[in-house]
């Protein structure tokens, strides 16, 4: 028997509430409704958002600001879930799947400051806000001397953080301002040869249960098929690395024509070896000869010392 699902009547996006989130959510709200499906959206808060106060990674990392939304998707409250696909895991739960990635925005690292115009203009023992142990370990390594302090919350909070004195300048990915409209906030980007940005930073990624292959058909046409190949790319030496945000690990693709050039990071976990920087280039056509390079530039990372998160 036949059971595909029809087209829902209306689609349905399950989001968290932060400003950032519902502006995705209705990014791609407004860009199916132009296609002539009826959208609303379904807020909801998950756990990730919850906490505020402790790191990301002690608490159960990037999967708290999904499962809830994927529960919404099982029991049918939703149909789709728009994700920062730099918040999404390597691995999907089963029966899930990434109907498709969308054009990507600025993937760089902003530099943020109500004092300074860039980092090089810090001066010696500088206090740095972030949270993220990629940025951490890279702005370890361009400035050995600088502080760094923790700094968790949504965009708005950390920045109300920098603006109460907490830190001399604090980094931020370049999309999430650009989307939320503070662009004007952004004091220098990091080249990404020094600041490596994340798997995936600046591009979205909209999920759905797998067996929805008529919302996957509807969803095709908002697709960017090199940002797709890129992340693609990313994503697989996150995937091989066992990355994780309790890991220093930034993977980064750029594209000239079919040459797919693509940059790794990884960073010791415990602090004591020293910060290991790959890269490799290949032609890549499809997501076979995509991952392959990203499993490739993961094998290059180990050669060169890191090490991979033992495998549970
Ligand atoms: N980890 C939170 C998060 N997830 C996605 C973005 C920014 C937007 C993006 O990368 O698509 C941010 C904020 C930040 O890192 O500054």
């Amino acid at each position: 028997m036949n059971t595909k699902p029809l087209i829902p009547h209306s689609i349905v996006i399950a989001t968290r509430e932060s400003q950032l989130a519902l502006w995705q959510a209705e990014h791609v709200q407004a860009l199916l409704r132009a296609r002539g499906h009826e959208v609303e959206l379904l807020g909801m808060t998950t756990k990730g958002d919850q906490i505020l106060d402790r790191t990301l990674s002690k608490v159960g990392g990037k999967g708290l600001f999904v499962k809830e939304l994927e529960v919404a998707l099982e029991e049918g409250r939703a149909h789709i879930a728009v994700h920062s696909l730099k918040d999404v895991p390597m691995e999907l739960p089963e029966g899930f799947v990434l109907a498709c990635v969308m054009e990507r925005e600025d993937p760089r690292d902003a530099f943020v400051s109500n004092r300074y115009a860039a980092l090089a203009e810090l001066p010696q023992g500088a206090v740095v806000g972030t949270s993220s142990l990629r940025r951490q370990a890279l702005l370890q390594a361009l400035r050995p001397d600088l502080r760094i302090e923790p700094l968790r919350g949504n965009v708005n909070t950390r920045l109300r953080k920098l603006d109460e004195g907490h830190y001399d300048a604090i980094v931020l990915a370049a999309a999430g301002l650009m989307r939320l409209g503070l662009a004007d906030r952004i004091r220098a980007r990091f080249e990404p040869t020094g600041m490596l940005p994340a798997a995936g930073q600046g591009a979205l990624g909209i999920e759905v249960r797998a067996d929805r292959q008529d919302l996957i058909d509807a969803l095709a046409p908002l697709a960017h098929q090199t940002t797709w190949l890129t992340v693609t790319a990313e994503r697989a030496v996150s995937r091989c690395m066992g990355g994780s945000c309790s890991m220093p690990l930034a993977a980064h693709g750029t594209f000239d024509g079919q040459q797919l050039r693509l940059d790794a990071a990884w960073g010791d976990p415990e602090g004591r070896l020293p910060l290991v920087q790959v890269h490799a280039d290949a032609t890549v056509t499809d997501f076979a000869s995509a991952d392959a390079l990203g499993q490739h530039v993961a094998a290059l990372l180990q050669a060169a010392g890191a090490q991979p998160a033992p495998k549970l």
